[in-house]
């Protein structure tokens, strides 16, 4: 495949070091500028090919139309704060890291999980105010309870076996994933109409797309036990937070863990005042380890490109959906690609695509 030329790249948000220095050490000038508000960064682009960015940086179409960017690195997980069909048409690559903070973002849904079962957040905070309050924060084993997993692609299948270790029955949904595979993780699937009145505890590791906006709403609430504990680090959004909100308020909800926002910080603070709320300002990935394979990730694969690397192989986001194209072949298919230098194959994440007879549909 002919290389393509990346001379200058802008990185708008923290991303690990070690990202800039891979890029430099291959020839690319970088400049980070953080906390750009949409006109600086429309003003800033144009003399960029390359944009690598985090979840916080909104890629627009109008952003994408004013530069002449080659890519966008996404040195993270979720895509959906870049225009990505915006990008597609102007042939632009969007590129991101997908397996670089599952661990990360896994740990953090089972810190909420285990914190809403014990209200450690909340006991903490009172023993701050001076109290030793015992009976107020009794809580629940999480020992035989069954949790629902809604999404089992990376991060589901993590918190599943992280959560079978506490004896927690899992069990789940996903359209794409078989289920013979996810059986051999331990995790029986079933539709939706099974699993919301089953679980104990639901978390959602979905990705954010018209399909699952509102996945848990008024409805899908009143079939579930009553008291049902949530969790979302996934994208804010999944869970409808006004019926989310309408569920605590009537103890048809017991208790939510949210890392996730419709509107990033949220200007509403109904769902994080309510005292059955714990919540975190989007953590699931803000760890050294995470942001460090994310950083070098996103680097090593621009200059792959810039090589004209032949990369061989795009897998989709779940395990069945394998077909292999050429990286020229597969960029005129997707945008959306990466090669995950950690585990060495190339993914293409957009898991509403498919793989059909070698073709991303
Ligand atoms: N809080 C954080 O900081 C943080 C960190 C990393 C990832 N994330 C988010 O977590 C989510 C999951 O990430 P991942 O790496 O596991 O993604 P993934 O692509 O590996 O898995 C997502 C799974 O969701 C499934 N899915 C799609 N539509 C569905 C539907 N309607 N119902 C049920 N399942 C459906 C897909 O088939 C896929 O298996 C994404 O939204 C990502 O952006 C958040
Ligand atoms: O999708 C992701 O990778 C996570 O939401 C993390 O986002 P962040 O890189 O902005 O922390």
């Amino acid at each position: 495949m002919a290389p393509i030329f990346i001379k200058t790249v802008l990185i708008s948000e923290s991303v690990d070091p070690r990202c800039k220095t891979i890029l430099e050490e291959n020839g690319i000038r970088v400049t980070e500028k953080q906390n750009m508000k949409k006109d600086e960064l429309m003003a800033e682009i144009k003399d960029y090919d390359g944009l690598v960015v985090r979840s916080a940086t909104k890629v627009t179409s109008d952003i994408i139309n004013a530069a002449n960017l080659k890519i966008i690195g996404r040195a993270g997980t979720g895509v959906d704060n870049v225009d990505v069909d915006a990008a597609t048409k102007k042939g632009i690559i969007v590129m991101n890291t997908p397996s670089g903070n599952t661990i990360s973002a896994a740990e953090l849904t089972c810190a909420l999980l285990m914190s809403l079962s014990r209200n450690v957040p909340q006991a903490a905070m009172s023993m701050k105010q001076g109290n030793w309050d015992r009976k107020k924060f009794m809580g629940a084993e999480l020992y035989g309870k069954v949790l629902g997993i809604v999404g089992l692609g990376r991060i589901g299948k993590e918190v599943a076996s992280r959560m079978q270790s506490f004896g927690m029955r899992t069990i789940g949904y996903d359209p794409i994933t078989p289920p013979e595979v996810t059986a051999s993780w331990g995790v029986e699937q079933m539709s939706l109409e099974q699993l919301w009145p089953q679980c104990d505890y639901i978390t959602v590791h979905t990705p954010l797309m018209p399909s699952t906006v509102g996945l848990l709403n008024d409805e899908t609430f009143a079939k579930c036990k009553k008291g049902v504990k949530v969790v979302n680090c996934a994208r804010g959004g999944i869970i409808d937070e006004a019926a989310l909100l309408r569920a605590l308020e009537s103890g048809q909800c017991g208790g939510a863990g949210l890392d996730v926002f419709v509107e990033e910080p949220p200007q509403n603070r109904s769902l994080v005042d309510h005292p059955n709320v714990i919540s975190c300002p989007h953590l699931g990935a803000s760890t050294k380890e995470a942001q460090a394979r994310c950083g070098e990730d996103i680097a090593l694969q621009i200059v792959d490109m810039v090589k004209g690397k032949k990369l061989v192989g795009a897998v989709s986001s779940t395990p069945l959906a394998i077909a292999s194209f050429d990286f020229g072949t597969a960029c005129k298919m997707s945008s959306v690609l990466c090669q995950q230098h950690h585990t060495g194959s190339m993914c293409e994440v957009r898991p509403f695509y498919t793989c059909k007879a070698n073709k991303l549909v």
